[in-house]
This record gives C-alpha cells, sequence and structure tokens, in this order.
C-alpha cells in the first residue's frame, strides 16, 4: 500500500510524531491542531512550536486548524492521538462526516473520566456507523521523541480484524518502525491505560526512595493487576507479555523521560500535584486515569492494590508512607491469582 489518504488527529508530542512518521514515509498526511498558531507553524517553517520543539517535520506533513466535511470524509484512515479525556469533544464536530469505511486508529492510552470507557468504546458511542472492524488499537513502548527521530521503535497493533490490523501494519510500519499485528484491541488499551497509573506509582517509589526491591515488586505486581483487569474485561493474558503490556510498562516505569514517572517521582519528593502539572506543559494521562481504572476495577470486582494507593494518593491526599504501609500490610496471597 502507498500514498493513503491520512488524517491524524491531535498535535500534541504523538499526533505530530506520528504524522510526521507517515508524512516521510509517503503517505499524504495531514495533522489536525487543535490551535492555528500550530498549523501554521507547522506548515510554514515544519516545526510544531510546543511540542518536539527540536524534530524538524517533513516538508510533506500538511496540517489543519479546520476539519473539513470533505477532508475528514476523504480521509482512508484517522488516527486519534488526542488525550483520552478530550476525545470525545475532538471526535464530536466530525463524527457524522466520517465515512463507514474510513478506519480508526486509537493512539490514547487512557481511561475516560465519569463514563469509564477506553478510546475503543468511545469511538464505538461517537461514530456508530464505523464497524467494529474498521477500528485499531496503536500502542507499545513508543515515546513520540524517539519515533520522531527514526529511533527504533517495536509497537502493537490490534483489531478485531485480521486485515484492519494488516492494513494499519503496512501503513506504519518501516525499517525503524516496526509494527506487530494482534487480534486482542481490549487487552492493548487496557494495558496501555493502566501502565501509566503503575508509572506513577513507580516514579513515586523512586522519588520517595524505595529500594531496587520494592521497584521490581511494584513492576511486577503491577503486570499482574494490569492482567486482571483485562482478563476481566476478556482479554487474552499473553497480550500482557507483549509489546503493549511489559514492553511499554518497562518504559515508562523506568524512564525519565515518561511524563507519568516523571510527575510520580516529583509526588514521591514531597511536591505538591498541581504545581508538578502546571510544570509539566504535557498531558501525564495516569493522573486522571488513576480514578476511572479505581472505579473500573471496583465495577469489574477486580482487585487492582497499587492502582487503589495511586488513586488514594492522588485523589483523597493519602500520604505516600501509609500508601507503601497499606500495600505492605495487605494479606497473603497467591502469586497467580487468575484462572
Ligand atoms: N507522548 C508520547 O510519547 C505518547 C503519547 N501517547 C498517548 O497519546 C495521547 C496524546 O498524548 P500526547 O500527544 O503526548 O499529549 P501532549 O501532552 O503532548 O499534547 C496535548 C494534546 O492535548 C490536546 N489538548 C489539550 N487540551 C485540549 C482540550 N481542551 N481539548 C482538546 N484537546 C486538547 C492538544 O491539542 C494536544 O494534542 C495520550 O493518550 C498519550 O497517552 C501514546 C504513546 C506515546
Ligand atoms: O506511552 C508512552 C510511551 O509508550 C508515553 O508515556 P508518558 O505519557 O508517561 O510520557
Amino acid at each position: 500500500m502507498s500514498n493513503s489518504q491520512v488524517l491524524v488527529l491531535g498535535a500534541g508530542n504523538f499526533g505530530t510524531a506520528l504524522a510526521h512518521h507517515l508524512a516521510k514515509k509517503g503517505e499524504t498526511t495531514t495533522l489536525w491542531a487543535r490551535r492555528q498558531e500550530i498549523a501554521n507553524a507547522i506548515n510554514q517553517t515544519h516545526q510544531n512550536p510546543f511540542y518536539l520543539k527540536s524534530v524538524t517535520l517533513s516538508p510533506d506533513l500538511k496540517a489543519t486548524a479546520t476539519l473539513s466535511s470533505d477532508l475528514v470524509n476523504n480521509s482512508e484512515v484517522i488516527v486519534i492521538a488526542v488525550p483520552t479525556q478530550y476525545m470525545r469533544q475532538a471526535l464530536e464536530p466530525i463524527a457524522q462526516h466520517i465515512s463507514p469505511n474510513t478506519r480508526l486508529v486509537c493512539a490514547s492510552k487512557g481511561i475516560e473520566m465519569g463514563t469509564l470507557k477506553m478510546p475503543i468504546a468511545i469511538v464505538e458511542e461517537l461514530v456508530p456507523q464505523t464497524s467494529k472492524e474498521n477500528i485499531a488499537i496503536l500502542s507499545g513502548p513508543s515515546f513520540a521523541i524517539e519515533v520522531a527521530q527514526d529511533a527504533p521503535t517495536a509497537v502493537s497493533i490490534a483489531s478485531h480484524d485480521e486485515k484492519t490490523a494488516e492494513f494499519i501494519q503496512t501503513l506504519f510500519h518501516t525499517g525503524a518502525f516496526r509494527a506487530y499485528t494482534s487480534n486482542d484491541p481490549i487487552g492493548l488499551e487496557v494495558a496501555g491505560a493502566l501502565k501509566n497509573v503503575i508509572a506513577l506509582a513507580s516514579g513515586a517509589a523512586r522519588g520517595m526512595g524505595l529500594q531496587n526491591n520494592a521497584w521490581a515488586a511494584l513492576l511486577t505486581r503491577g503486570l499482574a493487576e494490569i492482567t486482571r483487569v483485562g482478563m476481566a474485561m476478556g482479554s487474552n493474558p499473553i497480550t500482557f507479555n507483549g509489546l503493549g503490556g511489559v514492553g511499554d510498562l518497562f518504559l515508562t516505569c523506568t524512564s525519565e523521560k515518561s511524563r507519568n514517572y516523571k510527575v510520580g517521582f516529583q509526588i514521591g519528593q514531597g511536591k505538591q500535584l498541581a504545581d508538578v502539572l502546571d510544570q509539566l506543559g504535557s498531558v501525564a494521562e495516569g493522573v486522571t486515569t488513576a480514578q476511572s481504572a479505581f472505579q473500573l476495577s471496583q465495577k469489574l470486582n477486580v482487585d487492582a492494590p497499587i492502582t487503589k494507593v495511586v488513586y488514594e494518593v492522588i485523589y483523597t491526599k493519602k500520604p505516600l508512607q501509609q500508601a507503601v504501609a497499606d500495600l505492605l500490610g495487605r494479606d497473603k496471597k497467591a502469586e497467580v491469582t487468575y484462572p
């Protein structure tokens, strides 16, 4: 396949990186930016003035702040790369213009507050003319800056439909960007959303000076609870051993490039969340997802103790030392508590 008409929604770090990647690869790509000044700057200087500022973007990448019905309707693929809490706001005005033949790729990683919906469910609600076979998830360990720099990266592309997964795989796949297919989109989105919450805990653990044993335990038990939530939603447990599971969990929980890790680290050092978020200048999805994920685990009746304490630290101001004591003081367990 070559030269698809692709529309990427969201000119933040990830949308910009993916759009640049596709344009460089020869796909006809338009990046939608909420702010006119971002669209203008990309078109005129090939730079995004707010995100990935060090990257010179492909001169073939076009940006727009206006989504005409024709542009939306003629797009063969629409990639959604706005933070989950803004997906609804971004999709609502254009939903009616999306062709049932268009394939929709969700690259956002989170759970909507209130509805507890993940990206696929939001798309299904807002774009009912799109069949579930035309929806895919792109997830995995992929910091936007590294994608934009063409640094070796591997991701997973999941869809209920094999042909869609393969189509999107081919769309993104390059020598430096390996895309694998998967038939477990729900598992992939559970993994992507929940790892951000564990990354907050991981950062906090390091920020408060917990040592290596605790860190490894936190990540491993984090993966166990992500897997439990995923399985309760019908996902394949093997998905959580893959790029979108352990791969992204490892990346996000151990790198200072991760915004969720960074936010957690500073909370661990005793800083106030509001101040940390003010200075971040970017989205840390785990903060909102902590609440949704906690509520989702309760709704599914799944034990998710790390998610619970992250929620309590952020939303009920539980002291960190108490959160650690709560985790350590839980009943003895069998290591594997899912079937
Ligand atoms: N940055 C990364 O390395 C990666 C990000 N992701 C996911 O991609 C999604 C987007 O993240 P980033 O591009 O990193 O975000 P960002 O923090 O870089 O950019 C903010 C984005 O939010 C949008 N936004 C801000 N306020 C808004 C509002 N009121 N209404 C509508 N849109 C608004 C902006 O237009 C912009 O697209 C998230 O779900 C994130 O988890 C996934 C993989 C990698
Ligand atoms: O999801 C990511 C990389 O795969 C980005 O993580 P952060 O949002 O924590 O920066």
